[in-house]
């Protein structure tokens, strides 16, 4: 699949993601979350990076409300130079700045972040999937190689959970040699463990 293919679909599942209504995504994301609680990988994590959403992306405030309340450590990705993510620790009264795409996050230059290495867990919204794991993401490569290492080194840690609606899966997407491979996908009625199934 070309670039321009790539973009041309990028575009029309965020058009699609963006359509559901408010109460409509606030109450598939619930189901997500509902379904996210009940996996080990969730439930033995303790340090757990989560997202903001925008543009139509699954909501994480009842995963953020589960995790808080049960002492989990929250961290939310912060652009870094070299298309990177660093990981911030993410307290209830943690400042927040709007970054260059206009997602909050938080104040940077502080510190050089949690290592990454040491998450847990990544949750990472999806742009699209398809029913082999391969994901679509917003087009930066930025989880792609913040977590390059992750694909040399085996089942190193964080564990990568990608999070959709059901109208984002795709027939197939191309596996790109620099895609690093999700642990697994859950929408509101499906979840998909690329690993187990292979
Ligand atoms: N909620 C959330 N936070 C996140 C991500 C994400 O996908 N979702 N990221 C995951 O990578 C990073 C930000 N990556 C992004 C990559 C592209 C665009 C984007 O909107 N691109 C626009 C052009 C915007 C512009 O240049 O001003 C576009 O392609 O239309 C946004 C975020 C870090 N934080
Ligand atoms: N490990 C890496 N090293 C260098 N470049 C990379 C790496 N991973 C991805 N890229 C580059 O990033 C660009 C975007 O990749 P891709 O189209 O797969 O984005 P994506 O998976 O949708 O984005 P994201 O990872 O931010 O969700 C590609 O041009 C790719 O060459």
């Amino acid at each position: 699949m070309g670039d321009q293919r790539k973009a041309q679909l990028r575009s029309q599942l965020r058009t699609k993601r963006r359509a559901l209504s408010d109460a409509e995504r606030e109450n598939l994301g619930g189901m997500i979350a509902a379904q996210v609680c009940q996996l080990a990988l969730f439930n033995r994590a303790r340090h757990i990076a989560v997202y903001l959403p925008q543009d139509g992306e699954v909501p994480t405030g009842g995963l953020v409300h589960a995790a808080r309340s049960r002492g989990k450590h929250l961290y939310l990705p912060v652009l870094a130079p070299g298309q990177l993510l660093r990981f911030a620790r993410w307290e209830r009264h943690t400042p927040l700045s709007l970054n260059r795409y206009g997602i909050p996050e938080p104040v940077p230059g502080r510190s050089q972040g949690f290592p990454r290495r040491r998450l847990d867990l990544v949750l990472m919204p999806l742009v699209g999937f398809d029913e082999d794991g391969n994901r679509l993401g917003m087009g930066g490569g930025f989880y792609d190689r913040s977590f390059a290492y992750r694909c040399r080194g085996g089942f190193a840690r964080p564990h990568l959970l990608g999070l959709a609606f059901d109208c984002q899966r795709c027939d197939a997407l191309p596996s790109e040699s620099w895609d690093v491979p999700l642990d697994a996908i859950v929408t509101e009625s499906a979840m998909i463990r690329p690993r187990l199934a292979g």
